[in-house]
């Protein structure tokens, strides 16, 4: 898809909004749903302030069902082709599409370790990072308390969720 401007964000249809925005946050079409309503928006800053509000304004359980919906980096899905189509190209950036058996190794036995503790997968800006940075944080924030992975995870979505923004809207 061709980058749209603000303003015709602001008059899309509501499907088309849904459709277009349906997944800035991982399988959250919810975020567009809701998102759609606070229209119009003054520009990209205003529009990307809206989907990390509505990721603020969430429960605490409601943010572990979206960090919950995030694919594992390098993990099962990833091997079988079945990523949604941003999380594939996130993946890629990051080199996770060109590990080593030994990295591959690392990072799933991290990755099994950090679900086992706090019951979500472990999230990180795949665009903002290399491979020796993820596993750097998988094995910092394994060490983490829940509280502070949840609010570390929801921010991550939030740095996804921007640039997913950025490829979609120019302003
Ligand atoms: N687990 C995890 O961090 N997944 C994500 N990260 C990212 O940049 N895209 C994703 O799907």
């Amino acid at each position: 898809m061709s980058p749209v401007s603000v303003a015709e964000v602001n008059s899309m249809s509501n499907d088309q909004f849904e459709w277009v925005f349906g997944n800035v946050i991982e399988l959250c079409k919810d975020a567009a749903v809701r998102v759609k309503k606070k229209r119009p928006f003054n520009g990209l800053t205003d529009l990307c302030a809206a989907f990390h509000k509505y990721l603020d304004d969430l429960s605490v359980e409601e943010k572990q069902v979206i960090l919950k919906s995030h694919p594992d980096l390098a993990g099962r899905l990833a091997t079988l082709g079945e990523l949604t189509k941003e999380s594939t190209e996130e993946q890629k950036s990051a080199g996770l599409d060109k590990l080593t058996s030994e990295q591959k190794s690392i990072v799933s036995t991290y990755n099994e370790r950090y679900k086992l503790k706090f019951g979500f997968p472990f999230i990180i800006c795949a665009r903002e990072n290399k491979i020796q940075s993820i596993i750097e944080g998988l094995e910092s924030r394994i060490l983490n308390t829940t509280d502070q992975e949840i609010t570390t995870g929801i921010n991550e979505v939030k740095k996804i969720c921007k640039l997913r923004i950025l490829d979609i809207v120019k302003e």
